[in-house]
């Protein structure tokens, strides 16, 4: 296995006392490779996202990015170690009062004094790949959902990150434009040398694109391995994920008291 550009040891947190979201979690995102995150709903897994960037911070355990101890950077060091993360949420957030130009540029001009023709070239090189240097002028409001995506796609690589993390990128995307994330996802994280982490419910997508899936469920890692080795594994878990069934060892209510109880309003 190559090195790992993120390492997560023994990670605690939880938002409040009474539900641990992590309870000792351990795992390694190899370097130069894609790494999927799954798991059932409510999980953690937009957290862990969360605990690697530095916007949350785990109330014990080890978050290291690219060998530096994310938790314990002060706000200026934090800031910049961000600049080499790149993000993607489902919803995109462009800013819709700038062009796709200017949304991408945006980072640009908030980490760095460059000259514009410097910045043309940049968010013109991150156009092309995603496809869209032709809707440079456009605003976020003429574009398509999948549009929107590539153009969020774009802005998030615009500063070369090590690490891209995606969450569920492709939620609520017609085939064809489904089919053009799931490639530029591939073909980004080999043509800019990145390591990819995704956040995603959709397993044939992600498998098809994957390294390493590691498949996340009450606080820890159930299991881990290559697409090819979870779709062969005998683990009633894996089974339970892969295949899709509603109920198993994963188990299909959040935690909740006694249901008698509570219908009786005994237990509020
Ligand atoms: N800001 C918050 N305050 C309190 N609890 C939160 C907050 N954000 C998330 N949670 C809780 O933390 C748990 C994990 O949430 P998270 O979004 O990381 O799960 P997830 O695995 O990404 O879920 P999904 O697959 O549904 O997106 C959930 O039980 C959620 O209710």
């Amino acid at each position: 296995m190559s090195d790992s550009l993120v390492s997560i040891r023994d990670v605690h947190f939880s938002w409040n006392p009474s539900r641990e979201i992590y309870s000792g979690v351990s795992l390694e995102i190899p370097e130069g490779k894609i790494t999927a995150i799954m798991g059932p709903s409510g999980t953690g897994k937009t957290t862990l996202l969360r605990l690697i960037g530095g916007q949350l911070r785990p109330g014990s355990g080890n978050v290291e990015v690219a060998g530096q101890e994310i938790p314990e950077l002060n706000r200026e060091q934090l800031y910049k170690a961000r600049r080499r993360m790149g993000m993607l949420f489902q919803s995109g957030a462009l800013l819709t009062d700038l062009s796709v130009f200017e949304n991408i540029a945006f980072p640009i001009r908030e980490h760095y004094d460059f000259t514009e023709s410097m910045i043309r070239d940049l968010v013109l090189m991150k156009l092309e790949l995603v496809g869209l240097r032709g809707a440079r002028d456009l605003m976020p409001s003429e574009l398509s959902g999948g549009m929107k995506r590539r153009v969020a796609l774009a802005r998030a690589i615009v500063l070369d990150p090590l690490l891209m993390m995606y969450d569920e990128p492709f939620t609520g995307l017609d085939p064809v434009t489904l089919g053009t994330i799931v490639t530029l996802i591939k073909e980004l994280n080999e043509s800019l040398g990145l390591t990819s982490v995704i956040v995603s419910h959709d397993i044939g997508e992600t498998f098809s694109i994957a390294d390493h899936v590691c498949i996340l469920s009450e606080g820890k890692v159930v299991a881990a391995g290559s697409p090819d080795e979870l779709m062969n594994s005998d683990s009633e878990f894996v089974q339970q994920f892969v295949n899709g069934k509603p109920d198993g060892p994963m188990p299909f209510h959040y935690p909740a008291g006694d249901y008698t109880k509570d219908l009786l309003g005994g237990d509020s």
